[in-house]
């Protein structure tokens, strides 16, 4: 059976920039990323946060609907989103969960007013666990492209979106679907989830694998702006979540991505004449308002590397 390569972040303090571990992991990750998109990373310092993190969830989501539907957004890809008749998957997005006290103001005290301090304590030593391996991961990536000098650019754009979803069980050991296949269109996407499984990647031959995370670890994949930005040079995965038996999934997702206002633009390092220029420079709020407008009116949402293709 085909699985994603599973690499080991555990020994972070080993892993400084520059020693042989880091380049022989930043190897491992640039392998994994052109085979799969995808990969496993095992971070054992999350585990002490496991239970906790998963009663903080699942504390949120057994709150009533009417507090949960306060965490309201304009921004279609934030706040609470519920489940409809037959969609098995309700969500809370935050945007800039990185920032100190954004969890704490726009999402603990909205639901719970008395306060919460083990619940934005939970999500706060997550996100910060999870963004730094994230920026491991990014750092490694833009150094086996050479373009490191690009490395403050990348980090200081980027936008940092929390997603904590529940997948209701379909209570049937038939396949059901939780979210349709897709790409993220984030830069870089770290899922963490509960023990039941239902993540599904598709490979370069068009099979669906099982993605089977170990409890200490996250799942990794590179999301359509970074592929963009790379000039086509890694691939974003499709994928999707198939729920089965009577147990709810939980997962939590760290979406980095470009922050609007910023033009996104293939470096010039990528570009000559073997590899010509595939994508025009582009904001990525521009492209959401776009893609929104488009799946209002119910049209073929045109993907975000259509819409930048020169
Ligand atoms: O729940 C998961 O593990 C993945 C969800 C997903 O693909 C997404 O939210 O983009
Ligand atoms: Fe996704």
């Amino acid at each position: 059976m085909a699985k994603v390569p599973v690499i080991d972040f555990s020994k972070q303090n080993l892993l400084q920039p520059g020693s042989p571990e880091w380049n022989s992991v930043r190897v491992q990750v640039r392998k994994a990323l052109e085979d799969y998109g995808c990969f496993e990373a095992s971070f054992d310092r999350v585990l002490e946060l496991r239970r906790a993190v998963f009663r903080a969830v699942e504390e949120l989501f057994d709150l009533p609907l009417q507090t949960k539907k306060l965490c309201v957004s304009e921004n279609r890809f934030r706040g609470y989103q519920g489940t409809a008749p037959s969609r098995l998957l309700e969500s809370m997005s935050i945007s800039d969960a990185h920032v100190e006290d954004n969890i704490e103001e726009r999402l603990t005290n909205i639901l719970w007013p008395q306060g919460n301090i083990s619940f934005s304590k939970t999500m706060v030593s997550f996100t910060e666990l999870a963004s730094r391996l994230e920026k491991t991961i990014k750092r490694m990536i833009l150094e086996s492209f050479g373009l490191e000098k690009h490395m403050d650019e990348v980090m200081n754009s980027a936008n940092h979106n929390l997603r904590i979803m529940k997948y209701e069980s379909p209570k049937t050991s038939e396949p059901t679907v939780g979210v349709r296949a897709h790409c993220d269109m984030s830069a870089l996407t770290l899922l963490y989830q509960n023990e039941v499984d239902g993540l599904q990647i598709q490979n370069k031959d068009g099979e669906w694998i099982n993605v089977l995370p170990s409890a200490n670890s996250f799942v990794v994949m590179i999301g359509e702006s970074f592929s963009v930005w790379l000039n086509g040079r890694l691939s974003s995965p499709y994928h999707r979540v198939t729920m089965k038996g009577n147990k709810a999934r939980y997962s939590i997702g760290l979406f980095t991505g470009p922050r609007g206002g910023y033009q996104i633009e293939v470096p010039k390092e990528l570009v000559d004449d073997k590899n010509p220029l595939l994508f025009k420079p582009y904001d990525h709020d521009e492209f959401l308002k776009f893609y929104s407008t488009q799946v209002a009116q119910g049209a073929l949402s045109v993907g975000l590397k259509a819409y930048c293709s020169v």
